[in-house]
Formats: C-alpha cells, sequence, structure tokens
C-alpha cells in the first residue's frame, strides 16, 4: 500500500492520498501514529490532516513537531469544511511536496462526501486517492450492527462499505465468537476489503499493507466495477465507490442524503480556568450520559505533582490519561462529542469541578 517511492507505484507519479475513516473514537488516530511510524522507517515523506469537530486539535501533541500537517477545525470535512479539503490538499502539495497524504476525517464524517473533496483536489494537484481506510470498533459494530437502525448504524455502514482496507480495532475487547461475528459482519457490508485486526494501532497482519504497495486493493475493488475509460482514475474510483455503496447497499438513500447522516452529532468544547481535582474529574468522566460517547481534551490535576498536564481519552465508557508536556501555549480544554445531550448540564457539570478541594 504505502510503496517506498510514489514515482515506482502504479499512482504513475501522483502524490497518493488515503483517507482515514471510522466513526468516533474507534482508533483512527491510534492507527494514523503506527502508519507514520511505518513510514518513517521507509524513509518516506508524509503529511497530514487532520479533521476535528471540536475547536481545537488536542491530539497535536502526539505528532512528531517536524510533520507535516494541516488541521480542519469546528466541523467535517464533509459539511461546514468540505469546500477546504481540497484547499488544504492544494496547499500541503505546495508547501511541503509530501509523497504521501494521510487524512483524518472525523469520525462523525460521511467518507462519500471526504472522497469528494480528495477527488476535486486531484483536478488542479497531483494526488490521487490511493484508498479508504475503515477502522471499526468491534464492540460498537456489533451492538449498533445488531439493532440494525439509527443514525450512527448507518454512519458505520456507510464507512464499512466505503472502505478499500477495513481494520477491525480494539480486539481486546472482543471475545473469539464475538471477533468471529463482527468480521462476518464486515463481510456482509463490504464483500471485497481486506480485514484486519488491530491492538492499538499494531495490526495482527501488515500484509494488505504490503498487498497495496502497488494500489491493487483499489484496483481489485474497482476493476470489475467500473470500465470507464479515459477518465481521470481518481473520479473512476469515486464514481466506483459510489457505484459500490448503491448496488450493494440495501440503504441506497445513504449515498444520497450525504452529509446528513451525522447532523445528530454534536460537540461541546470547554476551556478550564485552572487545574481540576483527578478524582473529582474522573468521576465526572465515568458518570457521563450513555448519549456522550467520546471526549478528549488536556487537563491540569491540582492533586498531582505541579504542572503536570495529561491528555485525556475517554471512549464509550473507557478511559485513558496519558502524561504530557505540550509544547507552546496549549490550553487547558476538553472537547466532548455525542448525540443530542445537554449543552447546558454539562457545561453545569464542569463549572461544579472549580469548587472541588484539590483543584
Ligand atoms: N481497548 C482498546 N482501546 C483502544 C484501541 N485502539 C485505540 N484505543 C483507545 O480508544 C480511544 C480512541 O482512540 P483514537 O485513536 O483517538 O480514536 P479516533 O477514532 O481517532 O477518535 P476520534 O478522532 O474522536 O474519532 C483512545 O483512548 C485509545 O487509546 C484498542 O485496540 N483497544
Amino acid at each position: 500500500m504505502f510503496a517506498p517511492d510514489s514515482s515506482k507505484n502504479n499512482t504513475g507519479g501522483l502524490t497518493p492520498v488515503y483517507l482515514l475513516a471510522g466513526f468516533l473514537g474507534s482508533g483512527k488516530t491510534t492507527l494514523l501514529l503506527a502508519l507514520l511510524e511505518r513510514l518513517k522507517a521507509q524513509g518516506r515523506k508524509p503529511a497530514v490532516i487532520m479533521n476535528e469537530l471540536g475547536d481545537v486539535n488536542l491530539e497535536r501533541q502526539l505528532f512528531d513537531d517536524e510533520l507535516p500537517m494541516s488541521e480542519l477545525l469546528g466541523g467535517c470535512i464533509c459539511c461546514s469544511s468540505r469546500g477546504d479539503l481540497s484547499l488544504e490538499i492544494h496547499g500541503l502539495m505546495e508547501r511541503e511536496q509530501p509523497d504521501i497524504i494521510l487524512i483524518e476525517a472525523t469520525g462523525a464524517a460521511n467518507p462519500l462526501e471526504s472522497i469528494d473533496g480528495i477527488t476535486e483536489a486531484s483536478m488542479y494537484q497531483k494526488v490521487q486517492l490511493q484508498g479508504v481506510i475503515t477502522v471499526v470498533d468491534g464492540s460498537l459494530l456489533l451492538e449498533r450492527g445488531r439493532n440494525g437502525k439509527g443514525k450512527t448504524f448507518k454512519l458505520l455502514l456507510e464507512g464499512v462499505r466505503c472502505a478499500t482496507l477495513l481494520v477491525l480495532g480494539k480486539g481486546d475487547r472482543l471475545e473469539p465468537e464475538e471477533k468471529v461475528e463482527a468480521q462476518q459482519l464486515l463481510r456482509e457490508w463490504n464483500a471485497y476489503a481486506p480485514i484486519v485486526s488491530s491492538f492499538r494501532g499494531q495490526l495482527e497482519d501488515w500484509t494488505p499493507f504490503e498487498d497495496m504497495d502497488n494500489g491493487a486493493a483499489v484496483s481489485r475493488q474497482h476493476e470489475t466495477q467500473t470500465e470507464t475509460e479515459g477518465q481521470p482514475r481518481s473520479t473512476q474510483i469515486q464514481s466506483a465507490q459510489m457505484q459500490s455503496v448503491q448496488s450493494r447497499s440495501p440503504f441506497n438513500m445513504i449515498s444520497s442524503k450525504a452529509g446528513q447522516d451525522h447532523d445528530h452529532v454534536m460537540a461541546v468544547t470547554y476551556y478550564f480556568e485552572g487545574p481540576v481535582d483527578s478524582e473529582a474529574f474522573e468521576e465526572l468522566l465515568n458518570t457521563l450520559p450513555d448519549n456522550i460517547y467520546r471526549a478528549k481534551g488536556i487537563v491540569r490535576f491540582g492533586d498531582t505533582s505541579s504542572g503536570s498536564r495529561f491528555l485525556f481519552q475517554y471512549a464509550y465508557k473507557e478511559t485513558d490519561f496519558m502524561r504530557i508536556e505540550p509544547q507552546g501555549d496549549v490550553h487547558d480544554v476538553a472537547v466532548f462529542i455525542g448525540e443530542h445531550f445537554s449543552r447546558q448540564e454539562l457545561v453545569e457539570k464542569l463549572e461544579q469541578l472549580k469548587g472541588i478541594q484539590g483543584a
């Protein structure tokens, strides 16, 4: 998938672009970091575009300072910043001349619309959409997949349908039989894309990435579906993706309603005025309502050694804290993402942290 020299792969000297899709908190950034390590070891020059629903890219801290990165904040590629994606690609190509571009969409993005943005860029830059890697949280897939309805289900389904490679993440949270069930469901939804399991970004099998060194997955998936001669290849990919969604999907309206499927998802960004008490903060996370399924941010704890700051992650009731030393001027801030939750109630709870001992 990631050929050491793009001039030698079948992109014909065009810079390959990969879209990382997958529902909120599924493990896209974790995989992206692992992919970047791999590319670094191969001596490649990647650039990254990150799209976040919140107003800040909290995960910038996790990436190498030297990595060329551009950020689309405060909305989805597929709606509010839709037109911006192709501009960002254009800008990165002009400034950095990367030999590969990885785009992480927000977990609430419609992949078809992101694909649209990439193909638009390929009209005026030498870039080519080379793959859509969809990361799936196994537990969420089973929970929502069995249920078979709802907007989250539709977003999940759409992400899976568009994929040229499916990464079944968080395998550690699945029983062996559940893993088989999840793989079967993925296969039902997408008959073509290779499926690999991952644990915290480490793939059980990296072969699909090697197999795809020459763009094989994309061509393999599409050569049977599109015979459109004389069109830019990226346009073929896009139309094939659309066709594949429409022809295999019992939910044809998904593609026609592109951009509307995640209107229910909302994000609240909160800036802390000072340190908070670690236990009270953990308690707040542990008691978040079910409809807030994702949160992340940078906090400072008043009851731990002075000046310690933590990047916290919360996804579907699991919480992680990582001690960090932010570079530059970074606020203490948290972003909460979910569906139809009360902004006011959440902010009130956060405000209450101010008065708690230890903070
Ligand atoms: N148990 C478990 N947790 C994981 C795994 N991979 C990632 N996580 C955790 O899941 C949370 C979300 O991971 P991210 O990589 O930030 O997910 P994301 O898809 O980029 O999230 P958004 O950008 O908010 O959509 C973090 O706390 C990760 O540490 C895994 O294989 N197993």
